[in-house]
């Protein structure tokens, strides 16, 4: 036994690396354990988030934006660009670039922080110890009083079209394509379907979105998903619902697709297939048998509301818990942990989580949706303002979606706020603050927005909750 902790963290994902600072900062002598290698074959930390989900993705989104917009936008401010042509190494090397400097600021914030980082896999032992296994499979034991486990999550793997890292790939190797795919086949249009399509699509390819379910984006307000859907399918992305993948063939001249619709058995073929139905938790080899942390029937690490494992000094976060698979609920429940384990009151309020969804026009939302009110019965509400009633958004070319506002028909106190439009990542921050103080729709009714400002929409949507929004009837 080498080395002693206050705290060890295992996993350097958004839930750990951020509990791994905390605890540091409130004077625990901290660990954290991950085995993420990055391009370079170093230690990346930084985990899904900033090697291969968040921060790529992003870098994607914003790249394949600009491309878009010389050809779909740009004519309507009178711009013209001949010839526009992309560098793929460029294009792919920006975003790698802006990986490698975060993944770096996580080792220089742990340097700061006095965090010591170890490269290896982490497997939790009797006892609160942890055995780290390097990749050339030396292994050392360390200890704490604490022990968080934060080990993510991993993409959901198709019986039926397995990853082969080339052809059939998952979130990572859509971010690594060497040419734009000329058909791109995606499976599931959750966020990383529409996120990662999206990419692609801005870039020439033509997408096919297979959707298992009947309804576009179930999990968003109703309203929402049908302004989203009618805007994606605008762009050009394909998106067949009610629709079963049933086998994928990887052949000669590309991936042939078998899937069943209302109308029967369907073929397709495409150049690359990106499988994105879904993450499981993440706890191979994570656990030795004897360590009394139980595991529910969907594999997730069992923790009560305080991310406590119920075995002494054991917590665990983030991915590998129940909850929305989201980097920022991971990250608050590791401020949380380190808190608790100083004993200090932490926090985390699971009801007003924001949801982003960063394609374009983007969606946001927080709260309980529509449907969710009607059937659990609470009497409510709703105001919404369209953005084409915005100047700005005008101004930008960017007039599409709406905000949505569901406050308690009673109390008025804000229940949900669902959107979709320009900078909407943004405007949800707004509505969080509110419903976290317990906020009304008057509160957000009576606050002075600049003007002209896209927030406008969320304090007209407020104002029309109560029939009252000025730039449109009511
Ligand atoms: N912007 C963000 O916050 C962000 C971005 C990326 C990922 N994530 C998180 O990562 C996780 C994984 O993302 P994801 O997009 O893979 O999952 P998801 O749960 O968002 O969507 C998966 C979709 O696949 C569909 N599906 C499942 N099995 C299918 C099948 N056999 N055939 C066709 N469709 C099928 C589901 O009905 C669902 O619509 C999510 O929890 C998500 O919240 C979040």
């Amino acid at each position: 036994m080498s080395d002693k902790f206050d705290v060890i963290v295992i996993g350097a994902g958004p839930a750990g690396y951020v509990a791994a600072i905390r605890a540091a900062q409130l004077g625990l002598k901290t660990a954290c354990v991950d085995a993420f290698t990055g391009k370079d074959g170093k230690q990346a930390l930084g985990g899904t988030c900033l090697n291969v989900g968040c921060i790529p993705s992003k870098a994607l989104l914003d790249s394949s934006r600009q491309y878009w917009n010389i050809a779909h936008n740009f004519p309507v401010h009178g711009i013209s660009v001949k010839d526009a042509k992309v560098d793929m190494a460029t294009f792919i090397g920006r975003k790698d670039k802006i990986v490698k400097q975060f993944t770096g600021g996580i080792g220089q914030l742990f340097k700061a922080n006095k965090v010591t980082p170890y490269f290896g896999t982490g497997k939790l032992l009797k006892g609160n110890n942890v055995e780290i296994t390097a990749a050339d499979g030396s292994k050392q034991t360390i200890s704490a009083t604490n022990v968080i486990l934060a080990s993510g999550s991993v993409p959901i793997e198709l019986p039926f079209a397995k990853f082969d890292g080339k052809n059939i790939v998952d979130n990572a190797g859509a971010l690594d394509f060497t040419e734009v795919p000329k058909r791109l086949g995606v499976i599931g249009a959750g966020v990383i379907g529409l996120e990662l399509g999206s990419v692609w699509r801005r870039m020439g390819s033509e997408v096919t979105i297979i959707e298992a379910l009947p309804d576009f984006l179930s999990v968003a307000d109703a309203d929402i998903a049908k302004l989203a859907a009618k805007e994606f399918a605008k762009q050009g992305l394909d998106i067949k619902l009610d629709a079963k993948l049933n086998k994928a063939e990887v052949k000669k001249d590309g991936v042939h697709l078998t899937y069943t619709d209302k109308s029967g058995e369907q073929q397709l073929v495409v150049d690359k297939l990106l499988v994105a139905v879904g993450r499981r938790a993440y706890s191979t080899g994570l656990l030795a048998e004897d360590t009394g942390v139980k595991l529910d029937e969907r594999g997730r690490i069992m923790v009560d509301e305080h991310c406590h494992t119920g075995v002494d000094g054991v917590w665990a976060i983030g991915d590998a818990v129940r909850g929305p698979m989201l980097a920022h609920k991971g990250s608050e429940e590791g401020v949380a942990v380190a808190e608790w384990i100083a004993g200090k009151a932490g926090h985390v309020n699971y009801d007003t989580v924001p949801f982003v969804i960063y394609t374009e026009p983007e969606v946001a939302w927080a709260g309980k949706t529509e449907k969710e009110l009607k059937d659990a019965g609470i009497p409510y509400k709703v105001g919404t303002f369209p953005f084409a009633a915005i100047g700005r958004a005008v101004a930008m070319n960017e007039a599409v979606g709406q905000v949505k506002m569901i406050a308690h028909a009673d109390t008025d106190r804000i229940l949900g706020v669902h959107m979709v439009g320009p900078g909407v990542s943004e405007l949800i921050a707004e509505c969080v603050v509110a419903m976290e103080f317990k906020g009304s729709s008057e509160d957000l009714a009576r606050i002075v927005h600049a003007h002209p400002t896209l927030s406008e929409a969320v304090h007209e949507a407020a104002l029309s909750v109560d029939k009252r929004a000025i730039h449109k009837g009511n």
